[in-house]
């Protein structure tokens, strides 16, 4: 990311909607918002491949024994509308996926989901960008994804619907046809 050039637009953007970028409290923001953004659009260095490589880290499921499910719900995660560039806040991911041969270190699910929210997405997109990270990752075809989240521009500006929120879902593989599967997502 371009953190200079960051600097240079927000400063810009200050003077634009009427501040001064000079004075005490602005002077040093369009640095903090140059680190900020570096923060948490860091997703966007990444394609979902190199993702799947970064938290790849699986372990044999022979001598666990896993070959039914493994859910995991109420992952938290943030990330930023690509409309608006506005929060998306209140977000919780559950994932699921049906081992085969291998299964990936549990820490690795949520450090994938908050990876790939740390993007300007749109949450049907970041459902998918899981669903296909997880599959790679864990080298399974049967992957399920329901996002819940709030927008806030939806709930903070426009038609401020301050109750909403959306919930999506994707499914790949078995998931796409297995309606018990689909409800352990629930
Ligand atoms: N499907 C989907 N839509 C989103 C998401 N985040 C924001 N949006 C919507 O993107 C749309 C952009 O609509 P536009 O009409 O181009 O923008 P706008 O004039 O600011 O629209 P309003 O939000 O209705 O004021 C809005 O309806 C947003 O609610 C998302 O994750 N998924
Ligand atoms: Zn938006």
């Amino acid at each position: 990311m371009d953190k200079e050039k960051i600097m240079f637009h927000i400063k810009g953007l200050l003077e634009a909607i009427g501040e001064d970028p000079e004075r005490e409290g602005l002077k040093e923001t369009p640095a903090r918002v140059a680190n900020m953004l570096a923060e948490v659009l860091e997703g966007t260095a990444y394609t979902n491949h190199e993702i799947a490589e970064m938290f790849g880290k699986t372990f044999t499921s022979e001598d666990i024994d896993a070959d039914e499910a493994i859910i995991m719900k109420d992952i938290t995660v943030f990330s930023y509308c690509e409309h608006h560039m506005a929060l998306m806040y209140d977000m919780t991911v559950n994932v699921g996926y049906i081992p085969r041969g291998k299964v990936l270190g549990l820490s690795k699910i949520a450090r994938i989901c908050e990876m790939a929210a740390k993007r300007l997405q749109l949450q049907e997109k970041l459902g998918r960008d899981i669903a296909e990270i997880i599959s790679e990752a864990a080298g399974t075809p049967d992957v399920g994804v329901k996002i819940s989240g709030c927008h806030s521009c939806m709930t903070a500006r426009g038609i401020k619907n301050a109750s909403s929120h959306t919930e999506t879902r994707t499914y790949l593989g078995t998931f796409k046809t297995d309606s018990d599967l689909k409800k352990l997502l629930d």
